[in-house]
């Protein structure tokens, strides 16, 4: 074997992994768990851990068991002054060992994998040899290595990284753990404890670092995560669905994916705001008036308390009582929490005068006297139970009510603009808006602190509204979070304007903002097109760049009107010809138009967040769900439609900006009407 070429000797590697594997998945379904364990709850949690790990070990035959390998000049920990013997280490997606456990293939979220991704020329880390694998269907066929330590060698850009980039797109998004870039391994490996943003243009990766982050901070804290929790926001569902197997493939079953929407859902959404209204519902400011509502409800006592005990009747004065209440205002704690220990502290009070008329009273007594009706009503009177949903559709409909709160923080313009037209009757009947929906948590959590999870991801964060974000940031005050966006593709009319200040919002003002700039997706010709609105949208963004190393295939056609449908639909076939998804992208209101289109001409043609096969590649993807989503080739619908589509003209050429980028090898773009100036140059 030794002397066989290096292919076969990596191949001979690959089948001895795959056999290790197969024996460790044996081995874990060979468990009799009936021998350890002595009840049945128990025996059930095990199993389904077991179950877990089972699964976890498939090998799964388009993924290939390791990627890459680093040869260390040095064994990894020994002192390098010495010279040791360097060892040699398979990377992969999961942890493979022999039957002496050594390892056959190692974690690519393991330290000793970290070189792989960082090493260069200039810092080699150690490693003497990287080598990348290359795979045809299931088999090893191809590797590239790179000396690093070596001065004769000179750096140079990898063959298989390009083939991986230029590979066509079909089915949902796949990891990227064989080629992530240095710049996106330092986010992905960033501490747990740290809250890290990321601007980066579009197709720059942030979807995919972002995923890998979880992924990572699950392998390096596993217990701590599996305890509280980890969560990806995305901004609708059918993003979600497309990005929903990339952490199963890396071996992650147990992250939570929602929507914001989702998260709040405490009322059910059945309307909807004009700009200006869901700008001030979702405005900062608006958790300060909700805040001096909720407080509101707390009034000082007008009288004291008589408990009587037996034969005795102790007194608490009203001068006594109002001083516990301004204590417990005082407080850093939520309005539920001091209604519950207000009872107690009355009880205290009363435990002091027993104590100074020389009585001896326990814990008993205090809870016995806590649950005194007379110490119940008084709770009752001075801090009553808040509904957050009923105070919200108070706020909505009185307008004095919300005069009352808002004084001083919101003007009188404002105000109005946040008055329902028709003021609701009840919490069901209501016409809740989204923006509405998180006012109600952010004044739930007024009353009840929010669960707080171990790690949240959230992307395509520039078109949250300030309110959103302290949604969001409530879901990890115990935690960190990883924020991914990009300003210029910030298509809400409250869209982020600067990160700095989106992070406070968050409640994470000291989280570092990294930027991304390498393009993994769009080819530079579309690119350069598409860049030609950043003045118009975000003139201190840079244009991305991209390493693609094809130029793309970009055609900007102008037709008649009476022509265009037609010859949308014949783009659409043309560009079938190509291998891969293609997504026919238009205005929301062109949406069903084109679909008829499609339909009479025998093109099937799925909705996003289907998934895309060999067999259906074609989607007709309205404007406003583009976002995220990639595709082979795109036919772009109507340009000036799409910015129409939009409440002002910047937003419009944002959410222009969006689907102009969603193309990975080539953009046509169909217009009747006169492109927008912006994009016309
Ligand atoms: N290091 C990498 N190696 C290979 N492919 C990569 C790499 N980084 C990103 N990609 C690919 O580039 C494409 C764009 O990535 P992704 O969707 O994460 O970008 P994004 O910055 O979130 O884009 P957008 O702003 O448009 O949402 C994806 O197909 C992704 O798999």
């Amino acid at each position: 074997m030794s002397n066989a070429d290096p292919l076969s000797r990596e191949q001979a590697h690959l089948t001895e992994s795959r056999a290790a594997l197969r024996a460790m998945r044996a081995d874990v379904e060979a468990l009799d768990i009936r021998d350890v364990t002595a009840n049945w709850v128990n025996a059930e949690v095990l199993q389904r851990e077991v179950d877990a790990r089972i699964k976890a070990l498939a090998d799964l035959a388009d993924t290939p068991l390791f990627f890459g390998r680093v040869d260390y000049l040095h064994a990894p920990g020994a002192d390098q002054a010495e010279g040791g013997e360097g060892e040699q280490f398979y990377i992969g997606r999961r942890h493979v060992h022999d039957a002496d456990g050594d390892p056959m293939v190692i974690d690519w979220r393991a330290p000793v994998s970290q070189p792989f991704y960082r090493a260069s020329k200039n810092e080699p880390m150690d490693v003497r040899l990287r080598r990348r694998f290359g795979y045809t269907g299931g088999a090893l066929t191809a590797y590239e290595d790179e000396h690093l330590s070596d001065p004769d060698e000179s750096q140079q850009s990898s063959r298989l990284l390009q083939q991986e980039i230029e590979k066509p797109r079909v089915g949902p998004m796949r990891d990227i753990v064989a080629t992530i870039q240095p710049e996106q391994d330092e986010i992905v490996r960033s501490g747990i404890g740290g809250t890290v943003c990321v601007q980066g243009a579009p197709g720059t990766g942030k979807t995919a670092v972002g995923l890998h982050r979880v992924a990572y901070l699950l392998y390096a804290h596993r217990e701590r995560l599996a305890r509280t929790g980890t969560l990806v926001i995305g901004p609708n569902d059918s993003f979600l669905r497309y990005i929903e197997q990339v952490l199963p493939a890396l071996g992650e079953l147990e992250v939570k994916q929602a929507t914001v929407d989702a998260l709040v859902a405490h009322v059910e959404v059945r309307g909807t705001d004009s700009a200006p209204t869901a700008m001030i519902k979702g405005d900062a400011r608006m958790a300060r008036v909700l805040r001096q509502a909720v407080r509101a409800g707390v009034t000082m006592p007008a009288e004291g308390i008589v408990v009587v005990r037996g034969s005795r009747r102790w007194r608490v004065a009203s001068y006594e009582l109002e001083e516990i209440v301004r204590q417990l205002l005082d407080r850093d704690i939520r309005y539920g929490a001091a209604r519950e220990a207000l009872p107690q502290r009355i009880a205290h009070a009363v435990l002091v005068q027993m104590e100074r008329a020389g009585e001896a009273p326990d814990d008993r007594v205090q809870d016995a006297v806590a649950r005194n009706a007379a110490v119940k009503a008084a709770v009752k009177e001075i801090w009553p139970l808040v509904d957050p949903a009923k105070l919200v559709l108070r706020l909505l409909s009185d307008g004095e009510y919300l005069a009352e709160h808002a004084e001083g923080i919101l003007t009188d313009e404002e105000q109005k603009l946040l008055l329902w037209a028709k003021p609701a009757r009840s919490v069901k009947t209501a016409k809740w808006s989204p923006a509405d929906a998180v006012l109600v948590d952010e004044a739930r959590d007024l009353v009840e602190r929010t669960h707080s999870l171990g790690h949240v991801v959230v992307d395509e964060a520039q078109d949250l509204s300030p309110m959103q974000y302290r949604a969001v940031g409530r879901r990890c005050t115990t935690g960190s979070a990883t924020v991914l966006g990009d300003i210029a593709q910030g298509t809400t009319p409250w869209a982020t304007g600067s990160w700095e200040e989106a992070l406070t919002h968050l409640g994470k003002p000291e989280a570092q903002v990294e930027e991304l700039t390498l393009g993994f997706r769009v080819p530079r010709a579309v690119i350069a097109y598409a860049s030609r609105l950043l003045p118009s949208i975000a003139p201190d963004l840079k244009e991305a760049t991209s390493i693609r190393e094809s130029e793309g295939d970009l055609r900007i056609r102008p037709v008649s009107p009476e022509e265009l449908d037609l010859a949308v639909a014949e783009a659409c076939v043309q560009a079938l010809e190509h291998e891969g998804s293609i997504g026919l992208i238009a205005a929301d209101a062109r949406c069903e138009r084109l679909s008829r289109v499609l339909g009479e001409l025998g093109l099937a043609h799925l909705t996003p967040g289907e998934e895309t096969s060999a067999q259906a590649r074609l989607t007709l993807v309205p404007a406003s769900l583009a976002k995220g989503l990639e595709y082979d080739y795109v036919v772009l619908d109507s340009p000036s439609a799409i910015v129409a589509g939009e409440p002002d003209e910047r937003t419009g050429l944002r959410r222009l900006y969006v689907c102009l980028t969603r193309a990975v090898s080539g953009l046509t773009v169909l217009h009747a009407a006169p492109l927008p100036a912006a994009l016309a140059g």
